[in-house]
């Protein structure tokens, strides 16, 4: 259901497309109070796609007032499970029955090869839509073992207004990550899209209306970080925020709690990780298909990107002539053509910071080993840097784009070193073919996810989220995200005999 389609049949979608413009708010499309718009442009071709409401603290009090009314009357938040679920149901086959233009509409709105939008992004958007909203009437709450003369019951409930503020490198998958639980949940959620990426957004509010999703619980504001992020960061009537994007903005939104109503912060940030590669690797042809994968997948624009080779000098030249072959499956290109698997980066700002790595590999006289072209000021090849060291730019920095750096070391102490020489603390992938080693790398790394023998983000059983500077008050996905979206309540009844004076102590 989800192979791609051809080329020609990608650009005859693109030309029928119709894209939203408007902020979506209390059920209805609405432009910006200001009356003023954005640009929203293709990066691979700097086609100018739509002009989209540039919203403000306005729009986002109008926002956070209905979403409030919303959850305050009840009308989601007191449906039961099953009513929940069905409704979120009804929208993941809207998705599904809409996929080949969510893909397009992805891929050229953000550079992303529309391959992946295709066969990844859009199928497991739904998929996580449909398994948080599966959940919802299979979670049963607690009682405390109080004894015989109370009955105490601790219960979730749903925290209230969410805001969820969506980076641009998965605008679909993100948004699924955040309004999946909150919504299954039972919250009214505000969403603040990426400026570079708000197309699908806006169209998936839409197809969430149709699907049921009563007015108010699902709003949409565009704009800026300053003009509508802030806002929602400071608002004294958001209960929450889910953000992922780079470490300082997830800074911005502790300081935005702490500055007003100590709302609850969820925070997936940067990541600068690490493929570990012990001497005793079996495959290193498996090995290499992972870290290829694992370094240039959207094109390298992914919090999970393996950024950092560090691998055993004994089979460090082996490895790179054999990454050096599964690169060249990886072609760059026009990313409505099914066979590029590496499409534009996001914008040309975006563009100049990761080319910024590449000069420093210069001026730094690194060997690029493979890969280093750029084409038209916005697309990057895979690149691969050799030589670096822990007090290079390119190991301590987030690159977020298509280049991997390599270090070599020489035993396991040095190789846990070298890994955990970062401020971040998202992923790893190991590779080794002791179990002992394995589970010492996996228990000495510290990131939120390993991998051993494998790249990826596990599943949508698994949490998703960072130690150190790569996250903040939760995880992502599984059970483990929907306790992000409540709150807990302890509802203690007093069963006993006794008189009123003995109870009250
Ligand atoms: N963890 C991840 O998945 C992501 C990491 N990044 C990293 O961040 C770098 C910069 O990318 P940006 O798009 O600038 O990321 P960003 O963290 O600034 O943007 C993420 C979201 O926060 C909003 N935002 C920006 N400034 C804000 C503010 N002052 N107050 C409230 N909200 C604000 C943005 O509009 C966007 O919706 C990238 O090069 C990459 O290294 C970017 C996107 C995703
Ligand atoms: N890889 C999904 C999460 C992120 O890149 O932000």
């Amino acid at each position: 259901m989800h192979e791609p389609l051809t080329v020609a049949e990608y650009k005859a979608i693109a030309a029928e497309l119709q894209f939203p413009t408007n902020a979506f708010i209390d059920g209805a499309f609405r432009p910006a109070n200001s009356g003023k718009t954005f640009t929203s442009t293709n990066p691979a071709t700097g086609e100018v796609l739509a002009e989209i409401a540039a919203c403000d603290a306005t729009d986002v009090d109008a926002a956070v007032s209905k979403a409030k009314q919303a959850f305050d009357d009840g009308r989601w938040r007191l449906r039961s499970p099953n009513e929940r679920k069905e409704v979120l149901l009804k929208l993941a086959k809207l998705l599904e029955r809409n996929r080949h233009e969510l893909a397009v509409m992805e891929s050229l709105d953000s550079g992303k090869p529309v391959r992946e939008c295709q066969t990844v992004d859009v199928p497991d958007t739904i998929h996580t839509l449909r398994w948080h909203a599966e959940l919802i009437d299979k979670l049963y709450d607690n009682t405390a073992p109080v004894g015989a003369n109370a009955l105490t019951m601790i219960v979730r409930e749903p925290i209230g207004v969410v805001g969820c503020v969506l980076p641009w490198n998965f605008p679909l998958l993100m948004l699924a990550w955040k309004i999946g639980p909150a919504l299954a949940a039972g919250c009214s959620v505000i969403v603040k899209p990426a400026q570079e990426t708000t197309l699908t957004t806006l169209r998936v509010a839409e197809l969430a209306h149709e699907a049921g999703i009563p007015a108010g619980v699902f709003n949409v504001v565009t704009g800026g970080g300053k003009e509508v992020g802030e806002p929602i960061g400071l608002h004294m009537d958001v209960d929450m925020v889910a953000f992922t994007g780079s470490t300082p903005t997830g800074r911005r939104f502790l300081r935005y709690a702490a500055d007003s109503n100590l709302k609850k912060i969820v925070l997936e940030c940067g990541g600068k990780n690490p493929a570990v590669v012990l001497d005793d690797a079996e495959d290193l042809d498996l090995v290499a298909e992972q870290v290829v994968n694992g370094a240039f997948w959207n094109m390298g624009e992914n919090c999970s990107a393996t950024s950092r080779l560090i691998v055993h000098s004994k089979v460090k030249d082996e490895l790179l002539k054999r990454i050096g072959a599964y690169m060249r499956e990886w072609k760059t290109g026009d990313p409505l053509d099914p066979v590029n698997r590496i499409g534009a980066l996001v914008s040309k700002a975006h563009f100049e910071k990761v080319k910024s790595f590449l000069d420093d590999a210069k001026t730094e006289k690194l060997s690029v080993a493979h890969g280093g072209e750029t084409y038209n000021g916005i697309f990057i090849e895979p690149t691969v840097v050799d030589g670096v060291t822990p007090a290079s730019r390119l190991f301590q920095e987030e690159i977020f784009g298509p280049v991997l750096s390599v270090t070599t070391f020489n035993s396991l102490a040095e190789a846990i070193a070298l890994a955990n020489d970062t401020n971040y603390g998202l992923t790893a992938s190991v590779y080794t073919g002791s179990l002992r080693n394995a589970i010492k790398l996996s228990r000495e790394i510290r990131a939120g996810v390993v991998t051993v023998n494998c790249f990826g983000e596990g599943d949508a059983t698994t949490p998703f989220g960072g130690y150190k500077e790569s996250g903040f008050g939760g995880r992502d996905k599984s059970v483990f995200a929907h306790d992000n979206y409540c709150e807990l309540k302890t509802i203690w009844i007093d069963v006993s005999e006794r008189s009123v004076d003995e109870t009250i102590r």
